[in-house]
């Protein structure tokens, strides 16, 4: 049977949509979806999202596999894009401008601005080490601008879960870093047993952070909502930065804030149909 599919990115961050609304099993195993997500054999993208029923009284549930085929817990860009696919999905019958979607992160709450921008409730951060998780500190102690050897460097890092593991580390010049080498030194490091994404952070002003990633499970990308949101909160806990920022990485700008009234983070940024199509 054929399985029609919506290609969607948010800067750059790119997905394979599925509706998946009328079974909570993904309709593509984790293998199908590293074919599926290959750029040269396949169609291309960073992962593929399901849209499935709601569980616990949402209104829908996200699942995602990065192209590696692993399942990560919350992707940010991912959930911008599913909003705008729920809402081409729901047509005329839509009602609503928010939804309510269950991820393995807990609930997270996507909202279709009026400019067509989608700002998304990211929920708390998870600052202590067993939540990371990673066996930087004592479980019960944050991890901030802890040294840490790789690639015979040693680095500062500070750890922050936005529901994956995010590992941040500020540098002089994001340009200069060598992704592919260092990338995967961070990813599979010992000391995070659940690999981490790793994102290196060029502070231009207070409210001005310049980012580049290498993803678990996907490698370099063009863009991480999640660790945008993580590396603003590691820039508030080391000093560095205000709790309102604009995050420049290489696909595009995202704003972001850690909301002193509430604790939880905001992301602002857009997320753009690209085609459809369909798997035989
Ligand atoms: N690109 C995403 C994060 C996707 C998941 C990540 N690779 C992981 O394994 O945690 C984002 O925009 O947050």
């Amino acid at each position: 049977m054929a399985i029609e599919f919506t290609k969607y990115h948010g800067l750059g961050n790119d997905f394979i949509l599925i509706d998946n609304r009328s079974s909570s099993l993904p309709v593509v195993t984790p293998e199908q979806a590293i074919k599926l997500c290959d750029r040269h054999f396949g169609i291309g993208a960073d992962g593929v999202i399901f849209a499935l029923p709601g569980e616990n009284g949402t209104d829908y549930t996200m699942r995602i596999f990065n192209s590696d085929g692993s399942e990560p817990e919350m992707c940010g860009n991912g959930i911008r894009c599913l909003a705008g696919f729920l809402a081409e999905l729901e047509g005329e019958s839509r009602d609503r401008d928010s939804y309510r979607i269950h991820t393995l992160a807990g609930v997270i709450t996507p909202q279709i601005l009026p400019n067509g921008l989608v700002k998304v409730d990211m929920g708390l951060p998870r600052l202590l080490a067993a939540e990371i998780p990673t066996t930087l500190t004592p479980a019960q102690e944050k991890v901030i601008s802890q040294p840490l050897e790789v690639a015979g460097q040693t680095w500062e890092v500070t750890c922050v879960s936005m529901g994956n593991p995010h590992c941040i580390t500020f540098v002089e010049d994001v340009a200069a870093i060598e992704l592919e080498t260092i990338g995967p030194k961070f990813e599979h490091h010992p000391v995070f047993p659940q690999r981490t994404n790793t994102e290196f952070i060029q502070v231009v002003s207070r409210d001005y952070l310049k980012m580049r990633v290498w993803e678990r499970g996907a490698g370099i990308t063009l863009a991480c909502g999640t660790g945008a949101c993580a590396s603003l909160v590691a820039g508030v806990l080391t000093g560095k930065c205000d709790r309102i920022a604009t995050v420049e990485l290489p696909g595009g700008l995202l704003q972001i804030e850690w909301s002193e009234i509430d604790q939880r983070v905001y992301m602002t940024g857009p997320a753009e149909r690209v085609f459809t199509g369909k798997l035989s």
